[in-house]
């Protein structure tokens, strides 16, 4: 007989956050419109946009900080916000910044932090506060008073805290926000270790290099809608790619790439010079499609090279908005 599979292997194949219609509107304005989000589990999601866009409404609607005016959230499987409270204590979050006190040090913040949650046993909360300080690389300044903390020590404080219970899910508003290059890197990597343990980071951001260097999957939110959703990958190859051969034999190639069906520029136009073959890439014709059939049909070929837009030319074409590329 087989045992039925148990509540937390049913919910695992669930998104890690799925939202449906999620709106939220200030007054006349739609902060938030009808965003269908999808974060699978094990990613690390970047939300992109520009200020204003509604990252930060939409993170706190997510975590119940905020009443939504119409839509569903679902999280780690649970409809919010009725399972707020099952839910909760398995998503770490750091929202608009830690509230650290800072005439206490580092370990003084989080036992503090660790005592204001009723779940929390006292008896191992040193353990508990050295473990997450350890985490964060932050056990050298533990007794460090956190004012005199750098940004990036500070961002990861609050990350510590957010850690003090294993969490399944980490929520978080711009942890890069005001960071110098080195207070990023930390975070960054930070990150980054946090997703190879298996959580699932949700990371909003206004820095297109700082979601490209990070994330497996990203949002793009552009006056609270979502205007592009999928993996990283697919949003850097979605449209516009071309393909150029270069070859000996351009006649020949020309005849492989029609009969795949791409369109082949002119001959003689500046994209395609003698001994070489450009068209556009449609969907489903993959460049590695494109070499095998150029071998099959023994066309001598020199290189074969695809381009496409960049992703911030893609951002900026979705958003209308330029973005912030290197901080
Ligand atoms: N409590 C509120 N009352 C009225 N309007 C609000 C409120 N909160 C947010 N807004 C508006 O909703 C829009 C989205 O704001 P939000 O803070 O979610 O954007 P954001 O993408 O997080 O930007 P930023 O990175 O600047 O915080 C903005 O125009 C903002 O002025």
């Amino acid at each position: 007989m087989t045992a039925a599979p148990p509540a937390i292997g049913r919910d695992r194949a669930e998104p890690a956050i799925q939202t449906t219609g999620l709106t939220k509107v200030f007054g006349r304005q739609r902060a938030v419109d009808s965003l269908d989000l999808a974060v699978p589990r094990g990613a690390v999601f970047g939300f992109l946009g520009p200020n204003g866009s509604g990252k930060t409404t939409t993170i706190r609607l997510l975590l119940g900080l905020a009443a939504a005016t119409s839509g569903e959230v679902r999280m780690l499987g649970e409809p919010m916000p009725a399972a707020l409270r099952s839910v909760l204590p398995r998503v770490g979050a750091l929202v608009e910044g830690p509230a650290i006190y800072p005439f206490l040090s580092g370990r003084a913040n989080l036992l503090r932090l660790d005592a204001a949650d009723r779940h929390a046993p006292a008896a191992t909360r040193r353990t508990r506060v050295d473990a997450a300080l350890d985490r964060v690389g932050l056990s050298h300044a533990a007794e460090k008073k956190a004012h005199a903390y750098s940004l990036g020590m500070k961002q990861r404080l609050g990350i510590a805290n957010a850690l003090l219970r294993p969490r399944e899910l980490l929520i978080l508003d711009e942890p890069s926000n005001g960071l110098d290059p080195q207070g990023t890197r930390e975070v960054r990597h930070l990150i980054r270790s946090l997703a190879d343990d298996g959580t699932t980071v949700f990371v909003s951001s206004h820095l297109l290099s700082e979601i490209e260097q990070l994330c497996s999957h990203v949002a793009v939110m552009s006056a609270g809608r979502l205007v592009a959703q999928g993996t990283l990958d697919e949003l850097r190859h979605g449209r516009d790619r071309r393909i150029t051969v270069r070859t000996p034999d351009p006649v020949a190639a020309a005849g492989v790439l029609t009969a795949l069906g791409l369109a082949v520029d002119e001959p003689g136009t500046a994209a395609s010079d003698e001994g070489t073959v450009t068209a556009a890439l449609v969907e489903g014709v993959l460049a590695e499609s494109v070499t095998a059939a150029l071998v099959a049909a023994e066309v001598r070929v020199r290189g074969i090279a695809v381009a496409g837009e960049t992703l911030e030319e893609r951002f900026v074409a979705l958003t209308g908005e330029g973005f912030d590329v290197a901080g």
